[in-house]
């Protein structure tokens, strides 16, 4: 049964929290390790649903994996890999998006994969073509199972020049993860460049792998025969980070975010400062706070790496509810991300959503039916409601909200926050939130 927090908002959050490793690069340095034999072992491990869905994956593969979670260390062994029963493999449909990653590597050691259908945020169609069609020209044959996909490689993989149509996070970690074993080169162009990607890279590399990266998104892989090891620090989540800050910003607050790394975070630092937060880098994180008088309305748009990152843009439209003046909000990286804004509404925001391109970034949207656009005319005082968490962002989103309003909301559903948010109740109860969970 869901679990319903009461919050009684109209508090400031002010205090300190820690952020471990980040949701979008765990998982995957996770699915790196199988492309060795060896014993690898990742640090600054979060607890969170991801990290749980991808090691069941991992041990119904045989996969030895441990997880120290307090410590945050994981050990993986994946000795002698075996191919599990789909039925097995179909029960974990819907949970993440990652399980296609297992792809290549699956292929490179076993031959053969079996991949469940994905899950991940309801935020668009979110389709898998590029990602299939990688995997295809490599050489990999799929057919589809009452249980998902099987795929297999009769021929082996080898490496192609490759350009996806759009710099796909999951589309350039698929090519990686498949050419770094692959025959000959592969010239990836059009790639995406996320930090999580980079240190994805980080982590291939130290297995063996050849990867260089060009400014222009092109990425070059040379294929090796064996992969080794690894030990890997992963990065902090930039995301977990940017989201507290919008908290702290939403409900007045003062909030240290312990781990949070101003590299991975330029270009929200940026438009923190415009819009009026405040905010001071040092060296174990960043403060971030609501300097007091009038938060300023902004003009945004998300798009990838080095744009603003599409997973802060709903955060940060509950801090723009308390911003004074019209702000404009273009989505470009999913056709759907603005359904949490009708809770929002509910709560007395006062947002309107546009199938129109309202901003100057080329965007695939545009003459669609798609609501992408966002006008939020401020600031308004935000009411309790009773909520029920739709995704993970939209649902930290709400989350802010309620803690911004007065009164008592009820927001249910609240798990789905476990997905990429580590010990968010403790969190909450840290920096003072009045929070019971019934
Ligand atoms: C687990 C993880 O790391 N998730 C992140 C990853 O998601 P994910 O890797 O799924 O996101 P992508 O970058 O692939 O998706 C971007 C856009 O490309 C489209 N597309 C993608 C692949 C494909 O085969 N065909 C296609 O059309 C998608 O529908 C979307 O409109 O990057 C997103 C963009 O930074 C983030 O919001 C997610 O938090
Ligand atoms: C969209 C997100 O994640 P996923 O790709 O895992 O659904 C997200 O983290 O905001």
């Amino acid at each position: 049964m869901s679990s319903v927090l009461e919050v009684r908002g109209g508090k400031p959050l002010e205090g300190e929290i820690f952020v471990r490793g980040a949701k979008n690069l765990v998982p995957k340095a996770m699915v790196a390790a199988l492309l060795s034999e060896e014993t690898s072992v990742l640090r600054n491990v979060p607890q969170i649903r991801d990290v749980d869905v991808v090691s069941e994956l991992l041990k119904m593969h045989g996969v030895d994996v441990r997880h120290e979670g307090e410590a945050g260390e994981l050990t993986i062994t994946p000795g002698k890999l075996e191919l599990p029963d789909p039925v097995q493999v179909d029960m974990l449909a819907g949970s993440s998006r990652i399980p296609i990653l297992f792809c290549g590597p699956l292929l490179h050691r076993l031959g053969e994969a079996f991949v469940p259908d994905l899950g991940g945020c309801h935020i668009g169609d979110r389709p898998v073509d590029f990602h299939l069609r990688v995997l295809e020209d490599f050489g990999a044959v799929r057919t589809s199972t009452p249980y998902g996909m099987h795929i297999t490689a009769p021929k082996g993989l080898k490496g192609k020049p490759v350009r996806l149509p759009y710099p796909s996070v999951g589309a350039t970690e698929q090519t990686l993860l498949t050419a770094v074993m692959a025959k000959g080169i592969t010239e990836l162009s059009n790639a995406a460049m996320e930090p999580e990607i980079l240190d994805l890279i980080a982590v291939l590399q130290k297995m063996g792998a050849i990867i260089s990266v060009d400014m222009d998104r092109t990425i070059r892989i040379e294929g090796v025969d064996k992969m080794y090891s690894y030990k890997h620090t992963a990065m902090p989540d930039r995301i977990e980070a940017g989201s507290w800050a919008s908290a702290a910003l939403a409900t007045g607050g003062d909030v240290f975010v312990k781990g949070a790394q101003q590299k991975d975070m330029t270009t929200f630092l940026n438009y923190y400062r415009k819009i009026g937060g405040a905010f001071d880098v040092r060296d174990d994180g960043i403060r971030f706070w609501h300097p007091g008088g009038e938060l300023t309305a902004a003009v945004l748009e998300t798009d990838v790496h080095p744009g603003l990152m599409t997973d802060w843009q709903q955060p940060l439209v509950v801090a723009l509810t308390q911003a004074t003046g019209l702000s404009i909000i273009h989505e470009t990286v999913y056709e759907n991300r603005f359904g949490f804004t009708d809770a929002l509404r509910g709560m007395g925001a006062n947002i309107q959503v546009y199938r129109e391109c309202l901003g100057g970034l080329a965007c695939r949207f545009g003459w669609q039916n798609f609501y992408h656009s966002a006008v939020i005319q401020g600031p308004t005082k935000l009411q309790a409601a009773n909520i029920d968490v739709p995704d993970l962002r939209g649902g930290f989103s709400h989350l802010i909200a309620a803690l911004a309003a007065e009164g008592t909301s009820r927001v249910s559903g609240i798990e789905l926050i476990n997905r990429g948010y580590e010990h968010f109740m403790e969190k909450l109860g840290k920096l003072g939130a009045d929070v019971t969970l019934s």
